[in-house]
């Protein structure tokens, strides 16, 4: 017998092949438990139904099985020729597309959705950490001039309507146009993806959410942000109580009544549905979702809230109100402190319970010794969105903004080392409203009354930083109530007389921070040291703060702290740190009397609180 042979059967006998052939052995690779899809496929052909056509089309859940796992060893070129002949049938370009089957990838599993992306979105890549990299379109920004709220008997009067309101009405006729645009558009499509999830931590205030979208990266997008049911769960989730149909690649109408552009983002109360038309930027899904709960939590007598929210080793739990970009990512994620969430809280008469499964951080400028926890937290599985990275290393370049200041990380928050799981505390022992103000005026910190507590939570004065709304280049002064207007539903006085409650029942301290500028406005002045925030947050956290002498700041009346560990005390009182004292004062009197022009729209309590409240509230604030 040859030498070769010898040598065969040598190692033929050491390792006996396994396969026949490779497509064999490529069999061996992939074992799947059998899935019960028979009530899915009738659950998702309803969900695909358009109000036009009684029966939604035929479902196929994820590709035909035996295509999947050849049963027999046969060539993998043949497989996926037969796999190309049968989608080929299946859409046949003569099919009617009522009758026409959609290939819909139901809950998918992150690599699976990894793989999907790779293959099919060219704009989408794998980056340095594992993170998987993507492009939001033309929209980078939420657009919510764009927002479009069903004018429906059952809602009507509860909705914040008219001046000042973000809710821009629409009939529900044009609605059902858009949805059914949407759908249609979606049902052209070779593939759908469709996620399942929750939002609400807190088991009585948990609700069904799915989104159906045309691309794996918004699928991957809500797996992070909602809550991801167990395997059970999943099995027994049945109907939705809320679904989003994601059709942004494609535009609205524009002809179409209430458009102002090609976007529109519309919310039914009544059909429970949301539909995206000309927008492909994934936050809009997400703060949907908030909508809808800022709708349906305060029905519940649950204050919902605009927040990040973390919890001390005593159980103290800390609120981080702040619009978008003022710091409730950056500050909730605290090595010392069990994170609970970053934006999005609900405050019952139990605790406080996040409504999100994961974190939607702003990426740009992100350095890993200033921001470890969310640095480490992008890893496989996180979504970057409009990031730059160097197409060999594909090293990111966090501070490059070509594409948007708004880049963002979105991942589960089981990501972040000390996540708090579940995602639930108690009552706030201490309330942070984060304003970023860009006029350099107001104080790195101070102590609130609650009449004070009120008034800035009612005012959500800060600055919009640039990117995180389409069309804002640059931080500019604003007011948003609540510290999140544009996902208010009810009047803002709804939310601070609920607010106003349960810190008075529960003896919440509150306080105002200030991230924004210091020593002369935006392009002049100095934005506070991320580190001095820190160290600020961390003396209220160990009650240094607490305890601290207070000095009066003028015109505001806002208690000053003279002095925090770790924090030179020349940036406390602004005046100190504006070379030009004069001009000083004359732009805090000017921001003053932007307050109380501001405030004059709740002078009459907004149907939630008394015009005498009111007017208690409106004397907390300053004096022009
Ligand atoms: N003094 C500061 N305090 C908080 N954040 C700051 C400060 N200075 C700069 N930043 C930056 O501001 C951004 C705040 O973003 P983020 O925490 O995601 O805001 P939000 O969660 O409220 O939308 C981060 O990029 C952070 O690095
Ligand atoms: C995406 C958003 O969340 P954040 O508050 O983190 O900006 C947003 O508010 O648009
Ligand atoms: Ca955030
Ligand atoms: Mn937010």
């Amino acid at each position: 017998m040859s030498q070769e042979s010898d040598i065969r059967r040598l190692v033929n006998e050491a390792h006996p092949p396994r396969a026949a052939d490779l497509a064999e052995l490529h069999s061996l690779q992939k074992t799947r438990k059998e899935r019960d899809t028979t009530d899915k496929a009738a659950s998702l052909s309803a969900t695909l139904k358009s109000s036009s056509r009684e029966a939604g089309p035929r479902v196929v859940v994820r590709e035909p099985k035996h295509l999947y796992l050849p049963q027999s060893p046969r060539s993998r070129a043949a497989a996926e020729a037969e796999q190309t002949d049968l989608i080929k049938e299946m859409f046949h370009e003569m099919g009617d597309i009522g009758l026409k089957p959609v290939v819909v990838y139901h809950n998918l599993s992150v690599p699976e959705l990894y793989e999907h992306a790779l293959k099919y979105e060219p704009s989408t890549h794998i980056v340095g950490q594992g993170a998987l990299a993507t492009l939001s379109g033309a929209k980078t920004g939420r657009s919510p001039k764009d927002k479009r709220v069903v004018k429906e008997p059952g809602s009507e009067a509860d909705i914040w309507w008219g001046a000042g309101s973000p809710n821009y009405e629409m009939d529900e006729r044009t609605f059902i146009l858009n949805r059914e645009r949407a759908v249609d558009y979606l049902n052209t499509l070779d593939r759908l993806y469709v996620f399942d999830g929750y939002a609400g931590w807190d088991t009585q205030a948990r609700f069904k959410i799915r989104v159906v979208c045309a691309r794996p990266y918004h699928a991957l997008f809500m797996h992070n942000m909602l809550i991801r049911p167990t395997e059970d769960e999943l099995h027994n989730f049945g109907h939705p109580d809320f679904t989003i149909y994601n059709g942004g690649a494609f535009p609205a109408n524009r002809y179409t009544s209430y458009m102002t552009s090609s976007t529109s983002i519309d919310v039914s109360l009544k059909h429970k549905e949301m539909v995206i038309l000309g927008t492909q930027y994934a936050g809009e899904m997400k703060k949907g979702v908030f909508s809808l709960m800022n709708y349906v939590l305060p029905k519940m007598g649950i204050l919902s809230l605009h927040s990040g929210c973390n919890e001390g080793k005593d159980g103290d739990v800390t609120l981080f109100f702040g619009l978008s970009g003022t710091g409730k990512t950056t500050l909730s994620a605290d090595p010392h402190r069990p994170l609970i969430g970053d934006d999005e809280h609900g405050w019952s008469d139990r605790g406080v319970f996040n409504i999100e499964g994961g974190c939607y951080a702003k990426a740009i400028g992100l350095k890993e010794e200033n921001e470890p926890d969310i640095f480490h937290a992008i890893k496989f599985g996180c979504i970057l969105e409009n990031v730059v990275f160097d197409e060999e290393t594909r090293t990111v370049d966090y501070d490059a903004n070509r594409i948007t200041e708004n880049t963002r990380a979105s991942y589960p928050i089981e990501h972040i080392e000390n996540a708090k799981i579940p995602c639930v505390g108690g009552h706030p022992k201490n309330i942070i409203m984060l304003c970023c103000d860009a006029f350099g005026v107001l104080p790195p910190v101070a102590k609130l009354t609650k009449e004070q507590a009120m008034y800035y939570f009612i005012s959500g004065y800060t600055a919009k930083v640039a990117g995180t709304e389409q069309g804002v280049t640059e931080p500019e002064a604003t007011f948003s109530a609540c510290f999140g207007s544009a996902f208010l539903m009810w009047h803002p006085t709804k939310y601070a007389s609920m607010l106003a409650e349960k810190v008075e029942k529960h003896g919440t301290n509150v306080w105002l921070i200030n991230t924004g500028w210091t020593g002369g406005p935006y392009g002049v002045g100095y934005r506070f040291k991320l580190r001095h925030t820190r160290a600020i947050v961390d003396a209220i956290h160990s009650g240094e703060l607490s305890s601290a002498g207070y000095e009066n700041m003028p015109i505001f009346n806002l208690q000053v702290p003279k002095a925090v560990p770790n924090v030179p005390s020349e940036v406390l009182l602004p005046s100190n740190c504006w070379a030009d004292k004069e001009n000083y004062t004359k732009t805090l009197s000017h921001l003053a009397e932007l307050f109380v022009k501001n405030f004059k729209q709740f002078e009459d309590g907004g149907g939630h609180v008394t015009p005498e409240e009111a007017h208690r509230i409106l004397e907390a604030g300053p004096r022009v």
